[in-house]
């Protein structure tokens, strides 16, 4: 009974007499994570007190919770808390359910691009769109989970345990599934079973145990899984893991030529939280973008992209551009980059090619740091293509190797700046903050006043991310203390930790002071 709900098993309790029709529906809502309909179910006469006596007395207080949150009373910076007391692999489950899909969003087919996610009506930036718990989460340290594993092994993991459940009679997860693109055309959704009502009594779907049924899990999989930025539970170090949830891949990829993102995406423990980027219309689609804006590597993109069977002519151009210009293209350059970037891309090329011969930075000398921030100066965008990706990473190890500390807290610095223009609210630039503000207090009382200043700088940039990701606002009204321990918290203990600045120890990063 625990897992068989769906819509015809509602209909089936329906026909018992009160208060027992009530409360079983109220059940099956809550499964099923209509969580206002159980509510409503809950105000029927008796039904409370029946729930209490046959389901369990915390039972009215969870459907309390969970039809607050799905009108969208979620209080992020609590979650945030949470997440941190469970080392980030789960918000505690006494937090609720935490489903909330903004009444304001539709799935709607749209040329081209299957069903996609449209505003009904206008969005304002900073608004919460999603909060989701997963379908099924594949955790870094679980029996079926491989240290080293890849994604496609991840996949099959992922697969097997839905079959299972699909196996299991899970109804709810059976409908949450397959109503998920499957890579099999965009036609009208596959079910193992079409559910009818007769088969309260927890039928055993059609098709089931059939290859059938696995192919399509293994495209839902494939088509729909969010890597979850994990780490193992005894060596701490970052891990990924792999997960389903229900709304959150709903949401089409913007290419290139849909402009920025108008959302952005965090994992809080096990949920994922979408909140909107910028303002959207009604009948504007809410666009995210699959691939992380710190692609150090066109082809990582460009992998992401072939894995969903999407092309984006745009990014192909600007790529096959770079491309060119480090090859050593001569004469003018092609045309999807500004002229600016030819001098960066060979200067990069050049020192490339220098530390991947010599094995390391250690052989890089001056000029050649010189000149590669020089160019990078000259040519700054509000993009950000994976070759200045590099650059930036090897301005900040190189900077800390010839200016000191101050240089290398400047690039990373930058980065995230530039993160924040290309991505704005995207979880990497808040990490990045976060993680440079770590940096600041253990300096703290060392700092020169160049120190000090871009510190200023931190301080403020990571209150605004507290302010869009906690509240949906430009800025935090509560005093400072409120919000900082739980969001930085948060910020630094999840995701993962990202090239040299993230390992190198605060010991060795404060014993480099400078004057620059
Ligand atoms: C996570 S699903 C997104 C929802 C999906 N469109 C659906 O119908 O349920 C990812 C798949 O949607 C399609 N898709 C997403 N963004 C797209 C885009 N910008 N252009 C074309 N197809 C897109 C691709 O088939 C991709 O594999």
């Amino acid at each position: 009974m625990l897992q068989g709900f769906n819509k015809a098993c509602v209909e089936e309790c329906s026909l018992l007499g009160a208060p027992a029709s009530g409360g079983l529906r109220a059940q099956a809502y809550a499964q099923m994570g209509d969580w206002k309909a159980a509510k409503k179910a809950m105000e029927e006469p008796r039904v409370l007190q029946w729930t209490c006596e046959h389901v369990g007395m915390t039972f009215p207080m969870l459907v309390d919770l969970g039809a607050r949150q799905s009108s969208g009373e979620i209080d992020v910076l609590n979650l945030m808390g949470g997440a941190s007391i469970m080392q980030h692999v789960v918000v505690p489950e006494d937090m609720g359910p935490l489903r909330f899909e903004s009444s304001k969003l539709e799935r709607k087919e749209l040329p081209g691009r299957g069903l996609g996610v449209v505003a009904k009506a206008d969005i304002a930036l900073g608004e919460l769109l999603i909060a989701a718990r997963p379908i099924e989460l594949i955790r870094p340290g679980d029996p079926d989970w491989q240290y080293q594993a890849d994604m496609a092994y991840l996949e099959e993991v992922l697969t097997r345990r839905l079959l299972h459940r699909c196996m299991d009679c899970d109804a709810s997860c059976i409908e949450e599934v397959f109503s998920l693109f499957d890579g099999q055309g965009h036609g009208a959704r596959w079910a193992p079973h079409a559910w009818r009502s007769d088969d309260f009594a927890l039928p055993m779907p059609q098709g089931a145990a059939s290859a059938e049924l696995y192919a399509r899990l293994r495209g839902v999989v494939k088509h729909n899984a969010h890597r979850w930025p994990g780490k193992h539970p005894s060596s701490s170090l970052p891990a990924p893991g792999l997960g389903l949830w229900l709304w959150p891949p709903m949401i089409n990829h913007a290419l290139e030529s849909d402009g920025r993102p108008n959302c952005a995406h965090v994992f809080v423990g096990d949920v994922m939280l979408f909140r909107a980027t910028a303002p959207i219309r009604a009948g504007e689609e809410v666009l995210d973008r699959y691939s992380t804006p710190l692609a150090d590597h066109f082809e990582f993109t460009l992998h992401t992209l072939a894995a969903h069977g999407m092309r984006d002519p745009v990014y192909e151009a600007t790529a096959a551009s770079w491309q060119a210009l480090q090859e050593g293209f001569h004469g003018a350059p092609p045309p999807q980059l500004p002229a600016e970037k030819k001098p960066l891309a060979e200067t990069l090329a050049a020192i490339e090619r220098k530390v991947t011969w010599s094995n390391g930075v250690h052989s890089v000398v001056l000029p050649e740091y010189e000149a590669l921030r020089d160019r990078y100066k000259a040519s700054k965008s509000d993009s950000l293509a994976p070759p200045e990706v590099r650059a930036l990473n090897l301005l900040c190890v190189l900077g800390f190797k010839f200016e000191g500390r101050a240089a290398a807290l400047e690039w990373r610095s930058e980065l995230a700046r530039r993160l924040g223009l290309a991505r704005p609210m995207h979880f990497a630039q808040v990490k990045l903050w976060a993680e440079l503000l770590e940096r600041f207090e253990h300096l703290k009382g060392s700092l020169s006043s160049k120190e000090e200043k871009l510190l200023e700088e931190v301080d403020s940039d990571v209150s605004k991310c507290a302010a869009f990701w906690t509240l949906g606002r430009a800025s935090m009204e509560t005093s400072a203390g409120e919000w900082k321990q739980s969001f930085v918290d948060w910020a630094r203990g999840s995701g993962y930790s990202y090239e040299w600045f993230s390992t190198v120890s605060l010991e060795e990063f404060a014993k480099q002071p400078s004057e620059l």
